[in-house]
């Protein structure tokens, strides 16, 4: 089965930079211009700094750009929209420990929300990452994995029109992972959902997206933009044993270290010039 994106742009990202000021002045976003179109799953990959948590931040309205503007659904984000959430890295960090799982769920939900409809929107979130039976634990009685879960079905119980997840499965074991990967490959079906995916790993990113969109070191701008078209749906052996994959995901390997190397042998400098689009 094939997924389909509308062809409207959900996310506009125009000529987007930052710098931190203050004593330690730095350039983590050079310029940043693309677009997420709606249904669409659309991975960021990136070296270690590059500035994808300044961006992730900046798309949702947590901290203001020093250049550029972001328009989420034509509208200018100035504040965190109400139709986006976000997943993080730090799971352990993200859910309140004092809350039971639906507790966690059920907080992130409007409070003039009828009675049963947040009821059914915690068990159909919870049924969606397979914790059906998890609604009364504790996160501390939970594993790494499951506590990610947890998070993914807050945000899917908020039923926000973009989910952005800044390298949601750094954290977890490489079994976890893999079944994180094809649990939001089939949320994003169920939900028709549009997903922003930021990691470090070039084969999540080839496996999860529509797009990869490859960010050169910090101050970032895009490398390349590639569209993905292998066959949905994935499968976690036969996908990433396919002769595409390897082509794609080698591409985007030699890509960024290309990059790394023409910049440690011109100087930080030439990177503007080496990774103009
Ligand atoms: N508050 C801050 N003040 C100054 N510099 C900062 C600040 N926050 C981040 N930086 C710098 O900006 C650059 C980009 O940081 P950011 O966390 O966005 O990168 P990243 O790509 O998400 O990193 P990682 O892959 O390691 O998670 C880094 O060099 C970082 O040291």
């Amino acid at each position: 089965m094939s997924v389909t994106t509308t062809g409207t742009d959900l996310l506009t990202i125009e000529g987007l930079g930052h710098v931190y000021e203050g004593r330690q002045r730095h350039e983590a976003i050079g310029r940043l211009d693309f677009t997420v179109p709606e249904g669409a799953f659309v991975s960021i990959v990136g070296p270690s700094g590059c500035g994808k948590t300044t961006m992730l931040r900046c798309l949702s309205g947590l901290m203001k750009p020093t250049r550029g503007t972001v328009y989420l659904g034509g509208e200018p984000v100035t504040d965190v929209p109400r139709d986006l959430a976000l997943v993080f890295q730090d799971y352990s960090r993200s859910l309140f420990p004092w809350r039971t799982v639906a507790g966690n769920i059920g907080f992130v939900l409007p409070r003039g929300l009828p009675k049963e409809e947040r009821a059914e929107r915690i068990r159909e979130s919870l049924d969606a990452v397979g914790l059906s039976g998890a609604a009364d634990k504790y996160p501390w009685q939970l594993s790494g994995g499951m506590q990610q879960r947890v998070a993914i079905a807050r945000a899917l119980a908020y039923r926000p029109k973009i989910l952005l997840m800044d390298e949601p499965f750094a954290s977890v074991d490489a079994q976890t992972r893999a079944e994180l990967e094809d649990l939001m490959l089939d949320v994003r079906r169920r939900f028709d959902m549009t997903i922003l995916f930021v990691t470090h790993d070039i084969d999540e990113s080839v496996y999860l997206a529509d797009r990869v969109l490859v960010l050169s070191k910090s101050p970032s701008t895009i490398v390349t933009t590639m569209e993905v078209d292998l066959p949905s749906p994935r499968d976690q052996v036969a996908t990433r044993a396919s002769e595409h994959f390897v082509q794609l995901r080698t591409e985007i390997a030699e890509m960024i270290r290309d990059q790394s190397t023409r910049r440690t042998a011109s100087g930080a400098g030439a990177a503007a010039a080496d990774t103009a689009p």
